[in-house]
This record gives structure tokens, sequence and C-alpha cells, in this order.
């Protein structure tokens, strides 16, 4: 197998910026998901109801933060799944462990919002 060679690593406002570009990329993937693009809705969903009920500022970025960390844990769990997918073509059980804890991350933190939404709706 042929091994491409890495690019020399940048440093500084350079390294920021090409950071930048690396997650902008990573954020184009994750559209690709349907489960991210139905993550959004709800998150959408819930700050349209927030703004109705006149939830405080601090609830609204209660709820937005949330948000972020179920897309940070759904970009996770995206890559581990490109990885298993990669590594596993086939049916295994090292695979199917590896996706099931996946999505147990994915469902804990929608499990949040949902706590979170009722809580402050309630
Ligand atoms: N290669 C595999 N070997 C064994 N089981 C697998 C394999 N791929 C998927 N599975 C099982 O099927 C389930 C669904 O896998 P799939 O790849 O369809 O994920 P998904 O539904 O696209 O997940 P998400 O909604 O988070 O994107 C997994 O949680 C796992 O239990």
């Amino acid at each position: 197998m042929a091994v491409e060679e890495k690019p020399p690593r940048k440093t500084g406002p350079a390294h920021f910026l090409a950071a930048a570009g690396y997650s902008l990329a990573g954020l184009r993937r994750l559209a690709r998901e349907s489960a991210f693009r139905q993550e959004i809705l709800l998150i959408l969903g819930l700050l349209v109801v927030f703004l109705v009920f006149g939830a405080s500022l601090a609830e609204i970025g209660g709820l937005l933060a949330l948000g972020l960390v179920l897309i940070a844990v759904e970009a996770l769990n995206t890559a581990l799944e490109v990885l298993v997918d990669h590594l596993s073509p086939g049916w295994s059980q090292f695979a199917r462990d590896a996706k099931d804890l996946g999505s147990l991350a994915v469902a804990c933190v929608i499990g949040a919002i949902v706590l979170f939404a009722g809580i402050v709706l309630i």
C-alpha cells in the first residue's frame, strides 16, 4: 500500500486558519449524515419553542451549549463509524460493539437535551 507523505506542520496564525478549515471540512462531511440533519432540526425546533415560551437568555444559552455538545458527539460518532466501516466491511462483533457504543453516546446527549427542555418548559 502506497504511503502518502504528510504535508509540513503549520505553526502560529497559519495553524489556526488551517484548523478552522479542517473543522469546516468536518462540518461539510457531517452534513451528509441524516442523523445530524435531524438533530439540527431538533435543536432549531426547541429553540423556536423556547422563544415562544419566553425562555430566559441563560436557558436559551443552555440549549445552544447542549446543541453544540450534541454536534461534537455526533461528529465523533461519525468518525468512529467511518473507521469501523473501513476496518470491517463485513459483519463483526467489534464493529457492532463500537457502533452501538457510539449510538449510546449520542442517545445520552439527546436525553440530556430533552430533560433540559422539559425542565425549562414545565
Ligand atoms: N459491520 C458491522 N458488523 C456488525 N454490526 C454492525 C455493523 N455495521 C453496523 N452494525 C450494527 O447495525 C447498527 C446500525 O449501524 P449503521 O451503520 O446503520 O449505523 P447508523 O444507523 O447509520 O447510525 P447513525 O444513525 O448513528 O448514523 C449498529 O449500531 C450495529 O449494531
